[in-house]
């Protein structure tokens, strides 16, 4: 287990990290989120002794992590992939770690395989793409076989099979009992392997919580509802029985509404009451990202602007929606989202293809033909 107590770091006038205490514990993947600067790497680096706190303490299995006995058995670590000598080929930049850790030649070659580097373990570092450098990174942090792991940003570079292959691979260090501490950026893929958060913002400890939990506390589920034909009509209907009943509408951009403070099954009713006819009617579960954007926004301390390109030209004027006096829903993240295309040309309703060749030659025509009974 990994045990931050009040843990603190300055660099001159900047608090990276701000009496910061959590528990990281074994059997679990847990998640280490934070917008860019708010002190992931720095806490990690606290963790592996690299860096000493200004106050407060950080412990493994209850020592600090210089008085533990050989290091490299007891916890493994990625921090910077690319803090491999370029000369050095693979095997003998792993090699040189375990000769001097004690640990069997032979296992420098189990890892290279657990990675999938064996057949480059001779090739020199210096010539590795990121995401084989990401491999050798991970190669050095498994080779004491530690029962504690720490992973900074570990699918940065990945492609699509190596993201999968590190989310088995936290997933199965965490089952066999391993305690497993990963930060990351990529929320849909955190969501996927992390089943707890610690989530900081400004070096300030903002979540400690399970996966689920964090997205539920953070996030405001709501229905997408869409009167058929998306007749202009039907939907003020259905908007004006929905707001009479206690909800809360917004226009989504593709003509379907957004509503918040009714169950679906309330929605349905009061739509059957009002006579409107109904093409959608959908829960939204919310993604992680979402939650995370919401639970961090105040905490962001770069944050981008748009480019009025001073004098280039003139930005088009905002298209307003005509609901709610321009109360336009924004855009979410649709993780976990399912729910019909918005209807095809001449706001028919979308019909599956029947097949491919239906699907390639008449995109939007044949498909959309409500006639068609099939
Ligand atoms: N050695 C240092 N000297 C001075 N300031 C530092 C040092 N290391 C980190 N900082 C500052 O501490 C803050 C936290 O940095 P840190 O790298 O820990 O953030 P992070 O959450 O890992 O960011 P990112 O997601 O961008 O990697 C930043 O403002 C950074 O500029």
């Amino acid at each position: 287990m990994i045990e931050a107590v009040g843990l603190t770091k300055r660099f001159g006038a900047k608090t990276a990290v701000d009496q910061l205490s959590f528990q990281v514990r074994p059997g679990h993947v847990t998640g280490f989120l934070g917008p860019n600067g708010s002190g992931k790497s720095t806490t990690m680096r606290m963790i592996l002794g690299l860096d000493q706190p200004t106050s407060g303490q950080v412990t493994i299995n209850g020592r600090p992590f210089r008085e533990l006995g050989n290091a490299q058995r007891n916890v493994g670590a990625l921090l910077d992939a690319k803090a491999v000598h370029g000369g050095r080929r693979a095997r003998t930049h792993l090699l040189s770690i375990a000769q001097l850790s004690g640990i069997p030649e032979k296992r420098v070659d189990e890892v290279l395989a657990v990675v999938g580097l064996q057949d480059v373990a001779r090739q020199r570092a210096k010539g590795f793409s990121l995401g084989m450098g990401q491999r050798l990174g991970i190669a050095t942090a498994l080779l004491g076989d530690p029962r504690v792991l720490l992973f900074d940003e570990p699918v940065n570079g990945l492609d699509p099979e190596g993201i999968l292959w590190v989310r088995n691979l936290m997933r199965q260090l965490a089952a066999e009992g391993r305690t497993v501490f990963v930060s990351s950026h990529l929320m849909s893929e955190m969501a996927l392997t992390a089943d707890h958060l610690i989530v900081i913002g400004r070096g300030r400890l903002l979540a400690d919580m399970g996966t689920q939990e964090f997205i539920a506390h953070n996030s405001a589920g709501f229905a997408r509802v869409r009167a058929a034909g998306n007749d202009q009509d039907g939907r003020k209907a259905l908007a004006a029985a929905l707001t009479a009943a206690g909800g809360r509408v917004l226009q989504e951009p593709d003509g379907a509404l957004r509503v918040t403070g009714l169950e679906l099954p309330h929605i349905s009713d009061l739509a059957h009451g009002a006579g409107v006819r109904l093409w959608e009617l959908s829960p939204h579960r919310a993604s992680l990202e979402e939650a995370y954007m919401r639970m961090t926004q105040s905490s962001v301390e770069y944050t981008s602007t748009e480019d009025p390109r001073a004098e280039l030209w003139e930005p088009d004027p905002l298209a307003l929606p005509d609901w709610e006096d321009g109360a336009a829903a924004p855009e979410v993240p649709q993780d976990g989202f399912f729910a019909p295309p918005p209807p095809g040309a001449g706001g028919k309703p979308f019909l599956m293809p029947g097949s491919a060749a239906e699907l390639a030659g008449t995109a939007g025509t044949a498909p959309n033909n409500p006639e068609d009974t099939r």
